[in-house]
């Protein structure tokens, strides 16, 4: 048999039809899974004291969050995202790289086409308006931004703690909420940069305790 084309899209290999995938030093297991668009909830992508080092290696490098500013293709500061946050360099500690090499393997994607992991941080009362995370092609500085690799087509939102009450990520188009658990990850896939894909997302508000994601963007090629 012909080994498998590589998928056009980051995916997991749903034709095992598995509960279990293999990522390499790690075995995640699938809690839920949607066809339309692709979305997946994996649990146990990072152990308990990983989701703590990941936190306290990102902790003193928190700034408050920037969003792409579309226009121009720069950052600016966003009253719709009330977070704080870094990015890490691609690889840049052994846990990242681990974590990095975790996600190529489950959703079968070369590790250059991921932006930098970024981490964030939800204060009580923090939370990240519903948005697209594919850039849009109707502003001027979407040519900007593409040229360090294309366009998003997948998101990996990793969860590194559970808030105490709030703090979905809420999918407004799918009426599907779904609840930070430490060492779970959520991945949806956009095949175009369009509504169409219903992938319209959002970090609902913190009520009480706070709350730790790391994303990891994936692009069409590779991000540099
Ligand atoms: O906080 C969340 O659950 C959503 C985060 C998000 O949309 C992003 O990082 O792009
Ligand atoms: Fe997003």
């Amino acid at each position: 048999m012909p080994a498998p084309a590589p998928p056009t899209l980051p995916q997991p290999d749903w034709n095992t039809a598995a509960r279990c995938f293999d990522c390499g030093d790690r075995s995640v297991e699938l809690l839920l899974r949607l066809q339309q668009p692709p979305l997946a909830l994996f649990d146990g992508l990072l152990s308990a004291p990983e989701c703590a080092a990941l936190i306290e290696s990102a902790r003193p490098r928190l700034a408050r969050s920037l969003t792409v500013q579309t226009r121009s293709g720069g950052s600016e500061i966003n009253p719709d995202r009330t977070s704080s946050g870094m990015f890490f360099g691609r690889g840049e500690t052994e846990l990242v790289q681990r974590l990095e090499a975790r996600i190529a393997r489950l959703l079968r994607w070369p590790l250059q086409n991921g932006e930098g992991l970024q981490v964030l941080h939800y204060p009580p009362g923090g939370e990240y308006k519903p948005h697209y995370d594919y850039f849009d092609p109707a502003e001027p500085g979407t040519a900007a931004l593409m040229r360090r690799g294309g366009q998003r087509v997948a998101t990996l939102i990793i969860y590194l703690n559970q808030p105490q009450r709030g703090g979905a990520t809420t999918f407004p188009d799918l009426g599907l909420e779904v609840l930070p658990r430490g060492g779970q990850a959520l991945f949806f896939a956009y095949e175009r940069a369009h509504p169409g894909t219903r992938t319209l997302h959002g970090g609902a508000p913190v009520w009480e305790g706070e709350k730790w994601i790391a994303t990891k963007w994936l692009r069409e090629r590779e991000f540099v």
